[in-house]
């Protein structure tokens, strides 16, 4: 047992059965898939989508969605800066927790802020990390507008609303990038199947 942690007198317990003997049950290996991306520019879909392609191949995921999680878990933040960081973090040590069991845990949330992503990489062993970039245009996200957010945004009902009064970080350095060819944007299955071949290709998806 080792002493970890802020406090005095909190200790760490190992388990006999770890990591590697799950996954070796599972045949996969845990990983984080975190999905960043605007309002509006598919990111449920896509984990959704993914979720049910990993499902045909006999792969175990989870998804953590960020409307989702903020009916439970995180019902008591809003969207204020530290709000958000807050919700990004719970929700990082939260994927942790779901990677170490052994799945290939896909959390959606528009995580604005680089920094906070970047807290959530730096949870877990370097390639265990897959950051995906739904790199879709504001305009395109705002003429879905699925649940008519960016029209109250435009008419200030909303304030702080991500890519019109609030800022969105695009990643520097993702492991995959979403994005619309010639104007047309992919399917939600083909994106999907761009994400899954990344993981084939890793050894994600064998013990
Ligand atoms: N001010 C503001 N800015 C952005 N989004 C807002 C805001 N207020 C409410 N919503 C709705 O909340 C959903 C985003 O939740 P997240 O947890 O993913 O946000 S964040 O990562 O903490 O920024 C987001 O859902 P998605 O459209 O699925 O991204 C919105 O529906
Ligand atoms: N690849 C796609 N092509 C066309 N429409 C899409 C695609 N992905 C999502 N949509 C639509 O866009 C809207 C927003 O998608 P959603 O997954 O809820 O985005 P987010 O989770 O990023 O807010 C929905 O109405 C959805 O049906």
């Amino acid at each position: 047992m080792s002493a970890v942690g802020n406090g005095n007198n909190i200790f760490w317990h190992n388990c006999p059965v770890g990591k590697p003997e799950r996954e070796k049950l599972l045949n996969q290996k845990g990983c984080v898939v975190w999905i960043t991306g605007l309002s509006g520019s598919g990111k449920s879909t896509v984990a959704c989508s993914l979720s049910r392609e990993l499902y045909a191949l006999g792969k175990i995921s989870y998804v953590l969605d960020g409307d989702n999680l903020r009916h439970g878990l995180n019902k008591d933040l809003g969207f204020k800066a530290e709000d958000r960081a807050e919700n990004i973090r719970r929700v990082g040590e939260v994927a942790k927790l779901f990677a170490d069991a052994g799945l290939i845990c896909i959390a959606s949330l528009i995580s604005p802020y680089r920094r906070d992503r970047d807290f959530c990489r730096q949870l877990l062993p370097e390639p265990n990390f897959i950051e995906v970039f739904m790199n879709m245009p504001l305009e395109l996200c705002e003429a879905r507008d699925a649940k008519g957010l960016y029209k109250l945004a435009r008419e200030g009902k909303i304030k702080g609303f991500t890519g019109i009064d609030d800022p969105y970080e695009p990643p520097l350095n993702c492991e995959i990038e979403l994005r619309q060819n010639d104007g047309v944007c992919p399917t939600p299955c083909d994106m999907a199947k761009q994400i899954v071949t990344f993981l084939e290709e890793k050894g994600f998806l064998q013990a």
